[in-house]
């Protein structure tokens, strides 16, 4: 059907009123005519586009209608982008590799926040520490409300030199070679010297301020400068196409030669927010490279050490990854690796549209997965992706039975997952999506069993059950169980996997399974259309 517009231009009805009344009038000049005429074509060269735009949108809609669509769902920090990376690294390689570079801004963002979290941590139990330093750091009698300003030792004021909170990177770098981060003045041997752990860990803490400085403004990096209530340790949130702007980045960095020059100041490119980034980028890779015997050192030290084994000291399974990796990291020619990226941490914000093209059975059908944001603030942007999913994929670390939402310090993250899977089992426009559950973090799971952890004190109803992970593992699939089962009124079957996303190998062969069934439905629904 012709858009209405067109009707009434190009109507031949002589007695349509309309026709009437646009009809040319009887004296009008050769040159009036012209103008009109020449309007007329333009007006109807717009209607034509007007009339492409339409029919090429019916087209992509009738082809959207026989894409595969997958919502990733979960809270935050299930593992949602982490599976994605995986179905990318199966269906899209190449896409990952060239978005290689770009992690490398994540990862430092990583271990900045990290050693952040340390010393934050360290300094908030300064108070706390003296049994620590008289037991030399191995002390099993925990803390003690002494009042001494132990672990942070020298107050800020005696410090020889003192902190750098600057927020230029330059300014940074400068001031790391006056603080005596040039190896060539001071290394990190001379913070041995004293046998002092409070000495020790003061001075590594000066030390490194000016890489901890750098927090913000990767922060900023990766965000584009917006900042969002809810940031909480795991760092910042990213939208979309943050990779493109790392990339540009980092590619500007290679031409400029393996991190070597410096702008100058001189060239008048030097002041595009391009170069200002490169330059921090630099900037940080320096620092890191100077530290790292530092952040050896006090990633090794025996305090760092008893607050993590007596949980004064939590930190995420990131930060652990990359503090045990930092001499690859800090390398001037590092890239990251697929199991980096796999590790590396950053918010989804909103929901991230992915695309793959599968082959199935000689059909080559191209998959739409959406990643969504779990962190509650994030949920209500899931809700228009409901409408025409095909399947869902609901993510739950089953490890998290000891831990509780960033977003609300009182909830259990395994509740939270509950009543989240709760909320989408019972979802009238979900009733017929395929729905597959993964008990993810496994791996997790089991070091913090093995680690003696105990369920039952975070989870009353676990009781008195043997803690270890079968049984831990069978406990928590029968509560997910239970939710689908009181919420399946339409008899769908449910398809759960234990899983942890970052085993490429187990993870790849359990996607390879999912899409077969995913794509069985897929395939019954189709026949019903
Ligand atoms: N050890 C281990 N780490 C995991 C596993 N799954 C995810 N992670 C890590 O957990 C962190 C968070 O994972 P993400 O995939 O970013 O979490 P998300 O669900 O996308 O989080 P939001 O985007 O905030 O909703 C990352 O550092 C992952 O590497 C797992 O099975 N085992
Ligand atoms: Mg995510």
């Amino acid at each position: 059907m012709p858009a209405p517009h067109t009707s009434s231009i190009n109507s031949q009805d002589p007695d349509d009123p309309l026709t009437l009344a646009m009809r040319p009038s009887a004296s009008e000049t050769e040159s009036v005519r012209r103008v009109r005429l020449q309007r007329e074509a333009d007006e109807k060269s717009v209607s034509d586009r007007i009339d492409e735009e339409l029919r090429q949108e019916r087209e992509r809609l009738k082809r959207r209608k026989l894409d595969v669509k997958l919502l990733l769902l979960g809270q935050a920090e299930s593992g949602k982008s982490t599976l994605q990376k995986q179905f990318q690294l199966l269906y899209s390689p190449q896409t990952l590799e060239k978005e290689r570079a770009s992690w490398r801004t994540v990862v430092y963002f990583n271990v900045v926040r990290s050693l952040k979290h340390i010393l934050d941590t360290l300094q908030s139990w300064n108070d706390l520490a003296e049994e620590y330093q008289s037991s030399g750091g191995s002390s099993d009698q925990g803390y003690s409300s002494s009042g001494s300003n132990a672990i942070a030792g020298p107050s800020t004021s005696r410090h020889r030199y003192p902190p750098v909170a600057s927020s230029s990177a330059h300014r940074a770098t400068e001031s790391i070679s006056k603080n005596g981060y040039d190896s060539s003045t001071t290394s990190s041997s001379s913070v041995g010297k004293s046998d002092n752990p409070s000495y020790q860990i003061a001075n590594l803490r000066r030390r490194l301020s000016p890489l901890v400085a750098m927090d913000t403004q990767l922060a900023d990096l990766l965000s584009g400068g917006v900042t969002v209530a809810g940031s909480g340790r795991g760092g910042v949130f990213v939208r979309s196409g943050w990779q493109a702007r790392a990339i540009e980045n980092s590619s500007s960095l290679t031409k400029m030669g393996r991190w070597g020059k410096r702008a100058t100041g001189k060239d008048p490119e030097a002041q595009s927010p391009i170069n200002a980034a490169d330059e921090m980028m630099h900037n940080v890779q320096r620092m890191l490279e100077l530290s790292n015997d530092d952040i050896e050192t006090l990633w090794a030290h025996p305090i760092v050490k008893k607050m993590i084994a007596d949980r004064k000291l939590k930190l995420d399974e990131w930060s652990e990854f990359f503090l045990n990796g930092i001499s690859a990291v800090s390398r001037s020619d590092y890239v990251p690796t697929v199991d980096d990226i796999l590790r590396a941490r950053i918010q989804t914000m909103g929901v991230v549209e992915h695309t793959f093209n599968v082959d199935l059975s000689g059909q080559n059908i191209l998959w739409r997965l959406y990643d969504v944001g779990g962190a509650r603030g994030q949920r209500h942007t899931w809700i228009p992706y409901f409408d025409d999913v095909h399947a869902i994929i609901f993510v739950a670390p089953i490890s998290a039975f000891d831990q509780y939402l960033e977003e609300d310090a009182r909830t259990n993250r395994i509740d939270d997952s509950l009543q989240l899977f709760t909320t989408i089992c019972s979802n009238p426009l979900l009733k017929n999506v395929h729905l597959v559950l993964f008990l993810n973090k496994t791996d997790i799971l089991q070091s913090k069993l093995a680690s003696g952890l105990r369920i039952g004190k975070y989870i009353t109803s676990f009781g008195n059950r043997a803690n270890n992970y079968d049984t831990a593992v069978q406990y928590f699939r029968a509560h997910f169980l239970q939710v689908h089962r009181k919420n399946n009124q339409n008899k769908r079957v449910l398809y759960s996997h234990l899983t942890s996303v970052v085993d490429t190998k187990t993870t790849q062969s359990i996607i390879g399974n999912v899409r077969d069934a995913i794509f069985r439905g897929y395939l019954k629904s189709a026949a019903l259309v």
